[in-house]
């Protein structure tokens, strides 16, 4: 494992293609098997660009705008912290959250009509969404059509904030019944991916939304606060 660390100054005027550049490339680090975490930092006209890689090979660049890289350096992590699907126990255990979940979804008077049609392997697809998102096995990218997918699978449903609402209310419920980690640090995070995702979810469901679905897979960490290991 290995980070890597760019720092570019980049002319107001070329803000906007920097910006833009990045998003490609944001695309590119979502889809390698390579990367497992990515993040953009700015401060005014200065970026910093930190990437996460599983092995030193097949860093791509952001070739056109090297010349403004003031300083680029890798980095031997000196411990890092386990990602949140590591965390939670694996596969395993979001397999086991969402199947206990869509039982529940199943018997509840709000979320049962939303689920009527549901495909069958829906919970399976879900699992596995979040294990990409919490940094596990990139399967939802490779086997289940990525981020286009999941969110044209919202678009036109105009969910309502009362479905929302449930809808997170029920999985934490399921979290604790099925024994997800309660440590303070793993539910902030969890529920803050909750609450931003949801709140997504609702705001791609509106009619008449046209959502820009090639965005790459959303990759959550632990936020502000950090496990004790
Ligand atoms: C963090 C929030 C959410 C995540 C991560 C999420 C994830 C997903 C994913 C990955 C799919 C596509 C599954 C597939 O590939 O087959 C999907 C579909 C769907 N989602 Fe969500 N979703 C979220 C919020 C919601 C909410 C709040 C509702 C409604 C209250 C909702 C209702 C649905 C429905 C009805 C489908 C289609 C199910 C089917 O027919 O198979 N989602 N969701």
């Amino acid at each position: 494992m290995i980070t890597e660390y760019v720092h570019y100054v980049v002319p107001a005027e070329l803000a906007g293609d920097f910006e833009t550049a990045c998003s490609k490339a944001a695309r590119a680090l979502s889809a390698s098997p390579y990367c497992r975490t990515y993040d953009l930092s700015r401060n005014e006209n200065q970026y910093t660009l930190r990437v996460t890689w599983v092995a030193p090979q097949d860093i791509p660049e952001l070739a056109e705008y090297q010349p403004f890289a003031t300083d680029k350096r890798l980095e031997e992590p000196v411990a890092l912290a386990p990602t949140l699907f590591e965390w939670a126990g694996g596969a395993e255990a979001f397999d086991k959250l969402f199947t206990a979940f869509y039982r529940k979804v199943a018997e509840d008077p709000v979320l049962a009509p939303v689920f009527a049609g549901m495909n069958p392997n829906h919970p399976k697809h879900v699992a596995a969404w979040l294990g990409e998102v919490f940094g596990g096995p990139k399967i939802y990218s490779q086997q289940h059509g990525g981020h286009p997918h999941m969110i044209s699978r919202h678009l036109g449903r105009a969910l309502t904030e009362e479905q929302r609402r449930q809808w997170v209310r029920v999985l934490i419920d399921t979290a604790d019944e099925v024994g997800l980690p309660s440590d303070a640090e793993f539910r902030s995070a969890f529920v803050g991916y909750l609450e931003w995702g949801t709140r997504m979810a609702l705001m791609f469901s509106q009619p008449g939304v046209e959502a820009t679905v090639a965005e790459p897979m959303p990759t959550w960490g632990w936020g502000e606060v950090r496990p004790w290991f």
